[in-house]
């Protein structure tokens, strides 16, 4: 079987360099020439654990080939997956003018029967959109040919990306035939092996199912980030309620960790879009609107607690603090909607400077800011502390979990930490001579009220 994927990022080059894994012929393509050139010589764009290995063998064993031609992606595939991204519009909406651009082109350069699918995250209704799109070239072109369209949303995650694609927990298709969904049980049958992981359903509950899943997960988010608001000023700790609540299965351990809250490509925008469709349909997303505002709220809320404990009115002019962690969550280059930035840049607004380390998304950090001064990216987690005022941490790599508390407390220029993450044992460090705030843990720190 010959598949062709538009867009080459988290997902279609996931998606790619899987298909090809599992023996299939596959033309990744993107309009990035930069990034196409690059992958054919062997640079993979973003930080991904594994998809180095995948891309790299394939692409040598002529698996795996790379194009900027959508003429030639065409050409090549029975099947045609649009894995292109959909930002947020001004309003909120999904963008999805790079996904009816794929299905423009499809309709421009088709010569025969296609299978178009649509991985990418969508609002309901999108299918009918590309069908759409798709009908209105060929009848530009006058002619005549069949295809048809399925929906296959992807619920892979960052930092685990080529696992989660091997060994999904389900493939979800949206088909409007039987024989359509065959067809894609046939094209999964090396990701559905010992139980089956398909299902199939129409194409309108397909493409909502995907934003009800980041919507559910953001909501746990949210809801945990709220409790941890009140656990702070009951003087409760959020993470004795988390093992409290996480232990019954119908809450469940996952997602239940209160932060600095979520970042990433997709919950943001995709709470958001979800939010974005009821309003335009005349139904008020409260659930959703609050999910959204609580996780603004839960961003602040680092630079609030370093402001109180060093000032009180947000002045930290000449200060300079530590951060541990950039990335949106580990594992990942991708900075994205990320707290760190949320914090990095109200410390800036209060005079303050940052010396930051994250085990992988420096080089991302410097594209996004660029040269500044009062931005210091640090070669080590431990250099990022020295004549620091406090360590303040956004991101929870496995890295920063047991550090030498007593090296750290020489390098600060006081032993305070403000913990983003939950990483640590308050009274264990407390007991050690260190201030320490974290999220929601009114029991064991410094309350604030
Ligand atoms: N990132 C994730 O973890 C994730 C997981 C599941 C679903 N999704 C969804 O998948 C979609 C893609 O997300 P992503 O993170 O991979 O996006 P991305 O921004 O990393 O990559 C998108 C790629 O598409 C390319 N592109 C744009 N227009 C094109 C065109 N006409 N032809 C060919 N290529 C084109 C861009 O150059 C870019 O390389 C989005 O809808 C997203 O919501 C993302
Ligand atoms: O208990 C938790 C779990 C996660 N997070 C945060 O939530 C964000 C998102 O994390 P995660 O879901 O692990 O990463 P993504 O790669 O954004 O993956 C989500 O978004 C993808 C894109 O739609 C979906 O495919 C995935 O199923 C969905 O988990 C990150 O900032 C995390 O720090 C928390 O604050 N607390």
């Amino acid at each position: 079987m010959k598949i062709t994927i538009f867009g080459t990022g988290y997902v279609g080059l996931v998606t790619g360099a899987c298909f090809a894994e599992a023996g299939y012929q596959v033309m990744c393509v993107d309009i990035d020439k930069e990034k196409i050139e690059r992958l054919k010589q062997g640079i993979i764009p973003i930080y991904e654990p594994g998809l180095d290995r995948v891309v790299k063998e394939n692409y040598a064993a002529q698996r795996l080939h790379f194009s900027t031609s959508a003429g030639e992606g065409v050409a090549f595939g029975e099947f045609q997956f649009i894995a292109v991204g959909t930002p947020p519009d001004e309003d909120g909406s999904a963008d999805l003018k790079y996904v009816l651009a794929v299905a423009e082109e499809i309709g421009r350069h088709m010569e025969q029967h296609r299978i178009v699918i649509d991985k990418s995250t969508v609002p309901v209704g999108t299918a009918d959109k590309v069908r759409a799109k798709i009908s209105s070239v060929l009848a530009e072109r006058k002619v005549d040919l069949t295809f048809d369209v399925i929906s296959n949303p992807e619920f892979l995650k960052e930092g685990s990306a080529v696992a989660d694609f091997m060994k999904p927990d389900r493939i979800v298709i949206g088909a409007d035939s039987p024989a359509n969904a065959e067809r894609m049980r046939e094209l999964y049958a090396p990701f559905n092996r010992n139980h089956d992981r398909l299902i199939v359903m129409d194409i309108r509950s397909a493409e909502l199912t995907k934003y009800a899943a980041n919507a559910m997960l953001a909501t746990k988010i949210s809801f945990m980030n709220e409790i941890s608001n009140l656990a702070e000023r009951l003087g409760a700790d959020v993470e004795n309620v988390r093992i409290g609540i996480g232990s019954d299965p119908r809450i469940g351990y996952q997602f239940i960790y209160a932060g600095c809250g979520y970042g990433g490509s997709c919950f943001p925008k995709d709470v958001q879009a979800l939010a974005r469709t009821a309003s335009t349909i005349g139904y008020e997303p409260r659930l959703l609107n609050a999910i959204e505002a609580i996780n603004q709220d839960q961003k602040t809320r680092l630079f609030e607690l370093v402001s109180r404990h060093f000032d009180g009115a947000g002045n930290l002019r000449g200060k300079v603090f530590a951060l541990w962690g950039l990335a949106f969550k580990p594992n990942t280059d991708d900075m994205r909607e990320a707290p760190s930035r949320v914090l990095m840049e109200a410390l800036w607004a209060a005079g303050a400077r940052v010396q930051a380390y994250d085990p992988e998304a420096m080089e991302e950090t410097q594209r996004i800011y660029g040269a500044r001064e009062d931005l210091v990216l640090m070669g080590t987690k431990e250099a990022a502390l020295k004549g620091a005022d406090g360590l303040v941490i956004c991101t929870e790599w496995k890295g920063f979990t047991a550090p030498d508390f007593a090296v750290m407390a020489q390098q600060l220029k006081q032993p305070v930490i403000f913990d983003g993450r939950n990483l640590y044992d308050p009274s264990r460090l407390q007991a050690k001579g260190w201030t320490y705030y974290g999220i929601g843990r009114g029991a064991s720190c410094k309350r604030d009220n």
